[in-house]
Order: structure tokens, then sequence, then C-alpha cells
């Protein structure tokens, strides 16, 4: 699917002025409050119209206000997940997931309902009315009535938000398995760095109603703060990797990437398991010669790709090659001119902590068995 937004829409005093294109199989849409999220995917739902511009899916223009076409909702076959689940709540599970059904056309109807039932396991559900589910297994079945009606894009807005952690760490999976297995594209809103490292294949930065940045996710994250200042601290790249074991002596997980071997703190995932991890550019320290007697487990051989000078005067973002991995580190420019860094430098990259989400990487995922550990292991 690709996806194509090009439009303006003032609301009071907020001015939405927005233009980029995604073909992410999930892209999420992430940026702080009041930075127009839910704003664009309403103009994407058709809920309201563009003062000017243009939305199209796959060549299927949805509005274009110098055409002056406008596709209603209900013609639109975009599936909407609220924050808050709106079920009918005198309907049972299995007569909200039937309404949604009702709302496609004959012709049109991909969803396999026992499918999606058993996808987001809510089989033992379907007799019982909204009332007397818990909070995570609303937003399961809201997704579900969303994807009965067969729609050709999935809209989610924070559907996590009202959920405590616990909750939340039982929905992601499901997430990931729409995303791996049943082949729909989905737009994920989200202000949780976290949830967007660990599903986003594409990320979509808005600030002050502009998007300020988009792109494949691990690219727009490890220049996060080019675009987002406040988001310094998150600024991170995301490695894949595949927990090889254990190491007996020390308990340590032992995870393999393309860079080497990484030793993390202890983590409850199944051997084979290809997880994504996330490096932040501030837990990452470079040395000319191979560091010998430190602390910090993880010493990688990396190439510099790139150096970027930050808006934050004294610092520079280090793009770094590494066996194939890409890392991003955070340094003064003042150690740029000392150690002479530039594109093409070889040298040594020491990851001083390595962030776990209970990740599992897009398109690889196991489907279950990743219990999400504490949010960093110090190595
Ligand atoms: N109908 C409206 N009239 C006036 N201002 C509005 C209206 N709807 C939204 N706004 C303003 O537009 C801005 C963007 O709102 P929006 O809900 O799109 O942000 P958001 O990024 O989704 O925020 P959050 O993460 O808090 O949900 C906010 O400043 C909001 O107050």
């Amino acid at each position: 699917m690709t996806l194509v937004v090009d439009v303006s829409r003032r609301l009071g005093a907020f001015n939405l002025d927005a233009r980029f294109e995604t073909s992410g199989r999930l892209t999420a849409f992430f940026g702080h409050s009041g930075s127009g999220k839910t704003t664009l995917i309403n103009l994407i739902a058709g809920l309201e119209r563009p003062d000017r511009g243009r939305i199209e899916i796959d060549g299927r223009t949805l509005v274009d206000t110098d055409e002056r076409v406008f596709v209603p909702t209900h013609r639109r076959r975009i599936g909407y997940v609220f924050q808050d689940a709106r079920l009918f709540p005198h309907l049972t599970v299995r007569q909200n997931l039937a309404y949604g059904r009702l709302l496609s056309p004959r012709a049109d109807r991909w969803a396999d309902i026992t499918r999606i039932i058993e996808l987001l396991g809510i089989g033992h559900l379907l007799d019982r009315r909204p009332a007397r589910l818990s909070g995570g297994e609303k937003s399961r079945v809201a997704v579900g009535r969303a994807l009965a009606a067969s729609p050709r894009l999935l809209l989610m807005d924070e559907p996590l938000a009202a959920l405590d952690e616990d909750r939340k760490a039982e929905i992601l999976p499901f997430v990931e398995r729409l995303r791996d297995e049943l082949g729909i594209p989905v737009v994920y809103v989200s202000h949780a760095i976290a949830e967007v490292a660990r599903l986003a294949t594409d990320v979509v930065l808005l600030a002050g109603g502009r998007a300020v940045a988009s792109g494949p996710a691990d690219e727009v994250l490890a220049h996060l703060e080019l675009s987002l200042p406040e988001s310094r601290d998150e600024t991170a790249a995301l490695v894949e990797v595949v927990l090889e074991g254990r190491d007996p002596d020390f308990g340590l997980s032992l995870l393999r990437s393309p860079a080497g071997l990484w030793r993390v703190s202890r983590l409850d995932a199944p051997t084979g398991a290809r997880l994504r991890v996330r490096v932040r550019a501030r837990d990452v320290m470079l040395a000319l010669d191979r560091p010998t007697r430190i602390s910090a487990l993880n010493v990688f051989a990396a190439t510099v790709l790139g150096v970027t000078e930050t808006s934050d005067a004294p610092d520079a973002l280090v793009d770094l090659d590494a066996g194939g991995d890409r890392l991003v580190a955070r340094v003064t420019r003042q150690t740029v001119a000392t150690l002479g860094l530039a594109p093409g430098v070889p040298l040594w990259a020491i990851v001083k902590a390595v962030s776990l989400d209970g990740t599992a990487a897009p398109g690889r995922a196991p489907l279950s068995g990743l219990a999400p550990t504490g949010p960093i292991a110090r190595s």
C-alpha cells in the first residue's frame, strides 16, 4: 500500500500542514500531544475535510480539493480503532464482530472472521457483552470489529493509551501478528517511543502540525533529535538480533547480529527468537584503538558513515556501519575534531546499554514466548 498525503487544515489556532508518502506495513505517526496526529488520521478516515490538498491510497484518490473529490467515510474501506474501544454495549462480542462484517460490500469481503478471532485470541469471549471484558480484551475486540469490515487500511489511534503496562504488553504481540500475518497495512498513532520502536516499519514524525520527517523506522529514529530536539535521549539505532543462547557462567543472554555477539542481561525469550533492540546514541562511545580492560561488554569494529551536527551546538551524531548493522553515537563536536571523525574512518563502538522493549523484529517475529524484560540491559 502507498499512502500519499498533502493536506492543510486549520482548527482554531492550530494549523495542520502535512506532506508525506509512506508504503510501510505499519507506519507510526509519532509526535507529542497536540502535534496533529489525530487530526491527520481523521482526515485519512474522512471524518474531517482538509481545507486544501489531496489524499491517495494506492493511486485511488480519497480527497482532492482541486478536483472537488471527497469519498465519504463509509466508501473508503478504512478501519478505525479509537483510543477508547467504542464497542456497542448492548451487543455481545460475536454481534459486535458481525456488525463490522455488515459494513463491507459482499464482493470486497476478504476478512475471515474465524481467522481474526484466532489471531486476536478472543474465541472465549464471543458470548460476553463489553461490560464483562477487561480493557485489553475490549481493545482486541475493537480491532477485530474493524478488521471484520474487510478494510484496505487499518487506522489505530493510540489503542493502548488507556491500558496499564501489563495490558499493553498483552496486546502488542497481537498488533505484531496483524502486521506480519494479515498483510493489512496499519497506521498506528503513538506518542510512546518504545511502542514505535517495537512495531513500526516506517515512521512519520509530527511536530506543530507538520510532518518534519518520514521514512523507514530505523532511519528516522537514528536521527530523531534533528527533527524533534526534545526527543534527544530517544535518538537510537534499531538492531535486529537473534537470541543465540545463554552464557552458562554469568547468566547473560547472547544475541547475534552482523556486528557480532551482544551480551545483555538475561532475556526471557526462546533461543532462535528474532528481536529488535534499541541502542541509544547517548549509550555509544567511540575509540580509535581497540579498548581493553574496560567494563563494557559490547565492543564492535565499525566504520564512520557520516557526521551530522545537531541543533544542540556542542554535539554531533556519528552514523556507523558495524559489519552491516547501523549504529549511531552522540559525541561532542570537540571529539569529532580530536578523533578526526569523518566518513571511512575505522574505529571501535562501545555500547554501554541496550534497550529491550520486548521487541519482535518486523516480518520475522516469533508469535509468542517473549515476555518483556526490564527496559534497559546494562552491558
Ligand atoms: N475542533 C477543533 N477546534 C479547535 N482546535 C482543535 C480542534 N481539534 C483539535 N484542535 C487542536 O489541534 C491540535 C492538534 O490536535 P490533535 O488531536 O490532532 O493532536 P494529537 O497529536 O492527536 O494529540 P494527542 O496526542 O494529545 O491526542 C491541538 O492543539 C488541538 O487542541
